[in-house]
């Protein structure tokens, strides 16, 4: 193995020292960010997965809000949630987990939201603004993906990236925010042609598609930067029968013998996204009360 190992866990924890810091220097102003997520149903993951948002919130310094719904939850009634916490002052970002049960419209929830509160950049006003160069929210999951591959590599113009993934919350943004660092976008999906063919002539690779290893390493450009998304959840019978793992859309082993740098799964863009998440939540309690957003973001974690 010869990559660098991009350790998203160990940036994640100084983006969140960062933001802790700032938010003790608004504590004294009287001001305490809020976050508010929404769950509904009672996946047992989800659960784990919004107790740690809620954890790690609180460990920030900020205030955590955590609304946990019935699975049977109607749409009206999500719409009153979310009408309730664009009305609350105490709440300066709202995020909703998808995926939602199939009684209710994603999008109609999405654009529900105050896009002033709306920290996971999902809702069309703050996608529109990512694409025209606007200030407002970035997905978390790109945000993070962009501030790793930063971490191994400042300048990033005239580089060739791919994006294996159109999705509107990781592939689009993600293209987007490479865009506007002057990147070469190629955005790869189910219908390309010759996928392997297209990811060689990629300098930054990131995988956002949810199948299990399915990047090889002879996919790779010697010296790529690979950033990889996935988080499939397999079985490790290894480990004993019944238990699983967790692994990436990138088969590390053979990648990292030919990449430049790599994220690993677990302990890559993950922790990020809660991380970003955080950041945006302090960014919106700025620019709602007409604050200066603190610089959390240093290259370095
Ligand atoms: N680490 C983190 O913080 C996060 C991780 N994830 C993970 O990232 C992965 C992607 O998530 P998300 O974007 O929501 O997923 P989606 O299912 O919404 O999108 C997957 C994308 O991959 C494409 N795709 C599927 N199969 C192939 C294939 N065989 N070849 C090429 N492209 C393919 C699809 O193409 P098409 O559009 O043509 O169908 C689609 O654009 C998942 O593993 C998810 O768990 C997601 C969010 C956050
Ligand atoms: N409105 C909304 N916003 C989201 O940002 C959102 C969402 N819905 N729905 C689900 C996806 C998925 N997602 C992850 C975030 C962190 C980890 C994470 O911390 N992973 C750890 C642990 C992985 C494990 O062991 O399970 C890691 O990769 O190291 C994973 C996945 C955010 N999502």
């Amino acid at each position: 193995m010869s990559a660098t190992i991009i350790d998203g866990k160990a940036y994640a924890a100084g983006l969140r020292t960062r933001i802790a810091e700032a938010v003790s220097g608004f504590a004294r102003q009287g001001v305490v960010p809020g976050l508010a997520v929404v769950l509904v149903g009672e996946d047992p993951a989800s659960q784990i997965y919004v107790r740690n948002k809620a954890r790690q919130t609180m460990e920030v310094g900020m205030s955590s809000f955590e609304h946990v719904l019935p699975a049977s939850t109607s749409e009206a009634a999500l719409l009153g949630l979310v009408a309730k916490l664009n009305a609350d002052p105490a709440v300066d970002g709202i995020l909703v987990q998808l995926p939602l049960p199939k009684q209710i419209d994603a999008q109609k929830v999405i654009e529900a939201i105050d896009p002033a509160k709306d920290v996971d950049g999902f809702h069309p006003i703050n996608a529109g603004k990512l694409m025209t160069g606007v200030p407002g929210f970035v997905s978390c999951t790109p945000l993070g993906c962009l501030l790793l591959v930063q971490s191994v590599r400042r300048e990033l113009a005239g580089l060739d990236a791919v994006v294996v993934g159109r999705s509107n919350i990781v592939g689009k943004p993600m293209a987007q925010l490479l865009v506007g660092q002057s990147c070469t976008v190629t955005v790869a999906h189910s219908r390309t042609r010759d996928l392997p063919e297209v990811c060689r002539r990629a300098d930054i690779l990131v995988a956002a598609v949810g199948r299990p290893e399915m990047v090889r390493g002879d996919w790779i450009k010697p010296g790529a930067i690979v950033i990889d998304v996935g988080i499939n959840r397999v079985p490790n019978p290894a480990a004993g029968e019944g238990k699983t793992k967790v692994v990436g859309d990138v088969a590390f082993a053979e990648a990292a013998s030919v990449a430049s740098a790599i994220t690993p799964v677990p302990g890559g863009v993950g922790p990020m996204t809660i991380a970003c998440l955080l950041r945006n939540t302090l960014q919106a309690a700025c620019v709602r009360r007409g604050l200066e957003m603190p610089p959390v973001d240093m290259a370095r974690g």
